[in-house]
C-alpha cells in the first residue's frame, strides 16, 4: 500500500510549519520588544538545556535561504507566525515599522517562490509588557490582540490569504498558567481558565476586525487536539477519558463551534470557571473559514492516571506513535461539530537524530510521516473535508521547555554553524509532494 499525493484531492495543500520564537533569533534587533519567552528563558531551571531563542535558527537573517529550502521541497505552502513584540514592542500603541517590514519581505519572498503564506498571528510570544499587566488573565489583552491583528492585516492585506489567530490556546493557557511548564510559568487553574477565555475572546475580536480589512481571506484558529481513549471499558476509565477529552478538546471546541462551555467540565471546574460577559460567546463562536488541527498523539486514560500501551513505539518527547488517533479525531470532529474545512496545521515527531557523514537517516520520522499522511487520507476517504497537511517542522528549532534537545525538523540544523541539512524525511516528503509516488 503506498500513499501518494494523488490519493488526495487536486487542491489539497502540502506544506511545512514553523513559528517565530522557535526559529527567528534576533530577539534584540530592529526594535523588537521582550516577549514572555525571553523572560521565561532567563529564569534558571525553566529550560532543560538552559537555552533560549536569542539566536535559534537565525532565521531573521537567513530567511532568503530558508525560503529557497522550502521551495526546493516542492511544497505548496509555508505556515509561519508573526512575532507580536516585533510589531508592537509594548504590546499596544506604537507600531515598529521595521518589524512590519521584515514580515512584508518574508511574505513577498514566499510569493516570489510560489509559496502560499499561511500566517499565524499568535504562536505564544506575548509582549512582556502585557504580561506585566496580567497577560491573558487580563481581559484587556484580548482587545490589544485585536488591535495587533488589525495592524498586521492592514500591512499584509491581500498578499496573505490565510490567517490563523491563535496557535494552540490550550498551551497558551493551561500549560502556561495552570501546569506552569510554559511561559509565564504560573500554576493557578482559575488564572488558566481566565486566560483560556480571554484567548478565545481575543480570537473572536480579531476575526471581527479582520473581516473588514482582508475580505475574502480565510480566517481560522489552530487547536492542538488529542483524542482520549479509555484504558479499559470499566466505567471509571471511560469517565477518565471523557474528562480528559473535555478539558483538552471540548473546552476549546465548544466555545468556538457551539458558543458555550461543555457543562460537564464547567461543573467540574467549580469556582475556577472564568467570568463570561454578555456577548463573549457571540465573539468566540464567530464563523471561521478553517479549523487548524495540530495532532501528535493520543492519550489513554485510566482512573488512576494515563496509561502507556507497551505495544506502541514512542517519540523522543515520550509521545505514543498512534496514527489511527488522527483519523479517529478528524472523523469525530466532523461528526460532533459543524466545522469548516480542516487543515492538519502541525504533525510530526522528535527523534534523537544523528548526523553521519553529512546525512541524517531518520527512518523513524519517515515512518511517522508516512503513517500520518496515510491517516489523513483515510479521514478524507471517510468524508472529512481536510484541505491540507503541514509537517512540523521544516527544520529543527527551539522546542520550548526542552530547548534544543529535541529535534522535530525534517531538515537538520547544525546550531554551531547554522547549516541546514536535509534529513531522509525531507527527501521522502519531497517525493510525496512532487508526485514521485513515494512508497510506504
Ligand atoms: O511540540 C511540538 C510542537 N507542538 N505544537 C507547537 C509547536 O510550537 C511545538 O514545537
Amino acid at each position: 500500500m503506498t500513499i501518494k499525493r494523488t490519493d488526495f484531492p487536486d487542491n489539497f495543500i502540502f506544506g511545512v510549519a514553523t513559528s517565530s520564537y522557535q526559529i527567528e533569533g534576533a530577539t534584540n534587533e530592529d526594535g523588537r520588544g521582550d516577549s514572555i519567552w525571553d523572560t521565561f528563558c532567563r529564569e534558571p531551571g525553566r529550560i532543560q538545556d538552559g537555552t533560549g531563542g536569542d539566536v535559534a535558527c537565525d532565521h531573521y537573517h537567513l530567511w532568503p535561504q530558508d525560503l529557497d529550502l522550502i521551495q526546493s521541497l516542492g511544497v505548496d505552502a509555508y505556515r509561519f507566525s508573526v512575532a507580536w513584540p516585533r510589531i508592537q514592542p509594548d504590546g499596544k500603541g506604537p507600531v515598529n515599522q521595521k518589524g512590519l517590514d521584515f514580515y512584508e519581505r518574508l511574505v513577498d519572498g514566499m510569493l516570489e517562490r510560489g509559496l502560499q503564506p499561511y500566517l499565524t498571528l499568535y504562536h505564544w510570544d506575548l509582549p512582556q509588557t502585557l504580561q506585566d499587566e496580567g497577560g491573558w488573565v487580563n481581559r484587556e489583552t484580548a482587545y490589544r490582540f485585536a488591535e495587533y491583528a488589525r495592524v498586521v492585516a492592514e500591512r499584509l492585506g491581500g498578499r496573505v490569504r490565510s490567517y490563523a489567530t491563535l496557535n494552540e490556546p490550550w498551551c497558551s493557557s493551561i500549560l502556561s498558567y495552570q501546569i506552569g511548564e510554559h511561559a509565564p510559568g504560573l500554576q493557578d487553574r482559575r488564572a488558566a481558565l481566565a486566560a483560556a477565555h480571554h484567548l478565545l475572546l481575543g480570537h473572536g475580536e480579531a476575526v471581527k476586525v479582520m473581516r473588514d480589512i482582508v475580505p475574502g481571506s480565510s480566517l481560522g484558529i489552530v487547536l492542538n487536539l488529542q483524542p482520549a481513549y479509555p484504558a479499559s471499558d470499566r466505567e471509571e476509565d471511560v469517565a477518565a477519558a471523557r474528562f480528559a477529552d473535555g478539558t483538552f478538546n471540548r473546552w476549546f471546541l465548544d466555545p468556538i463551534f457551539r458558543g458555550e462551555y461543555p457543562a460537564d467540565i464547567w461543573d467540574a471546574y467549580g469556582e475556577d470557571v472564568p467570568t463570561v460577559q454578555d456577548g463573549d460567546f457571540a465573539a468566540t463562536s464567530q464563523p471561521i473559514d478553517f479549523l487548524g488541527v495540530n495532532y501528535y498523539s493520543r492519550s489513554v486514560n485510566g482512573a488512576t492516571g494515563n496509561v502507556r500501551p507497551s505495544e506502541s513505539s514512542y517519540t523522543h518527547m515520550g509521545w505514543e506513535v498512534y496514527p489511527q488517533g488522527l483519523t479517529d479525531l478528524l472523523v469525530r470532529i466532523n461528526h460532533d461539530y459543524t466545522v469548516p474545512p480542516v487543515y492538519i496545521t502541525e504533525n510530526g515527531a522528535a527523534y534523537p537524530d544523528e548526523l553521519e557523514g553529512g546525512r541524517v537517516h531518520d527512518a523513524q520520522r519517515v515512518e511517522y510521516f508516512k503513517a500520518h499522511v496515510q491517516a489523513t487520507s483515510d479521514a478524507v476517504q471517510q468524508g472529512v473535508n481536510v484541505a491540507g497537511y503541514f509537517a512540523w517542522s521544516l527544520m529543527d528549532n527551539f522546542e520550548w521547555a526542552f530547548g534544543y534537545s529535541r529535534r522535530f525538523g525534517m531538515v537538520y540544523v547544525d546550531y554551531g554553524n547554522q547549516q541546514r541539512i536535509l534529513k531522509d524525511s525531507a527527501k521522502w516528503y519531497q517525493t510525496l509532494v512532487t508526485r514521485q509516488d513515494a512508497g510506504v
